[in-house]
């Protein structure tokens, strides 16, 4: 395996401010790598932080701490991804769950593939962008008539594959989907899985792929974060953390049938840091479902349910 680093996460803590007073972690402090041409996985229950991160990754948020490098760049100072600005808007690519909404409706699909090359100012390699797109749509698996549609004009698979193409049309060194196929047909999905491998494949970028079924991950990646409460909880290489997982969660995750624990249950809702008791109280009375913790000094945090 390929152990150059291409992403170098350290210490990465990401909060939203609810109000000036509260706040929820949905990162906590997590710390991985990864390696350039490989498919790194990255799975844990809805609410566990993973779209947190890779909007991170991507500098879509400004992470509350820690650092990101980039080729060994720190990417999260705004110094340095000025001064990388064209390299890291092109070689980084992001596919997101829902392609309805991340597409623009009123534009033909030969014009939303050849949009980020135009932004860029990229000279396409195939001579027009017209040509570019065409290559990319038949890349892709797609007849070249659907150039000319409209995003409403397509099917959910037909959507995700020209994301996919407009994606691939920077030739990308990374490429991050959030739960690319989560929104799709059972029967579509397995098409555009297939097609990610394919292309992984060929093209050899690296890939961050997030998700929550743990079939997809097992058939696609090389390596595997797990993440839970917003903590990656487990790493490792796929075929260690799939027949040895060692954290309790992801053991429930891979057992076939998980059983409801009534403890987990509990310790799975989503956690609000707040500065005082009486914070913590309006909170807990107006947020059935979440989890109240009093911040202290030092970072030791009490909990108050
Ligand atoms: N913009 C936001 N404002 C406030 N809270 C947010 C925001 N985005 C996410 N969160 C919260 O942060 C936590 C982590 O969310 P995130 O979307 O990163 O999890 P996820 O694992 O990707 O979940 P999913 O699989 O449902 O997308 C959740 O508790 C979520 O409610």
């Amino acid at each position: 395996m390929n152990t150059e680093v291409l992403v170098d996460v350290k210490h990465l803590t990401h909060q939203f401010h609810l109000t000036k007073k509260a706040a929820i972690r949905a990162v906590d402090d997590i710390s991985f790598q990864i390696y350039k041409g490989e498919v790194f996985g990255l799975v844990g229950e809805s609410g566990s932080g993973k779209s947190t991160v890779a909007r991170c990754l991507m500098n879509i948020y400004h992470p509350s701490a820690g650092e990101i490098r980039y080729h060994g760049i720190e990417i999260t100072g705004k110094k340095e991804f000025r001064a990388n600005k064209k390299m890291l808007q092109t070689k980084r690519q992001m596919i997101f769950q829902d392609s309805a909404s991340s597409l623009n409706q009123r534009m033909k699909v030969a014009e939303i593939i050849a949009e980020p090359m135009k932004i860029n100012h990229i000279v396409p390699p195939r001579g027009s962008y017209a040509r570019e797109a065409e290559f990319q749509m038949q890349y892709v698996g797609m007849d070249k008539t659907f150039l000319e549609r409209y995003p409403s004009e397509l099917s959910g698979g037909q959507r995700q594959r020209v994301a996919i193409a407009r994606a691939l049309s920077m030739d990308p060194e990374l490429l991050v989907a959030d739960e690319p196929v989560a929104s799709l047909d059972v029967s579509i999905q397995a098409q555009v899985i297939n097609l990610f491998r394919h292309l992984q494949k060929e093209h050899g970028f690296t890939f961050l792929f997030i998700a929550h079924d743990l079939a997809m991950v097992e058939y696609l990646c090389d390596r595997v974060g797990v993440m839970y409460h917003g903590k990656m909880v487990e790493l490792g290489t796929t075929r260690e953390v799939f027949s040895n997982p060692q954290h309790e969660y992801t053991k429930t995750l891979l057992s076939a049938i998980p059983i409801p624990d009534p403890v987990q249950e509990r310790q799975r809702k989503v956690k609000i840091y707040v500065d005082t008791d009486s914070d913590a109280e309006e909170w807990k009375e107006n947020s059935p479902g979440h989890f109240v913790l009093k911040r202290q000094e030092g970072g030791k945090k009490s909990a108050k349910e």
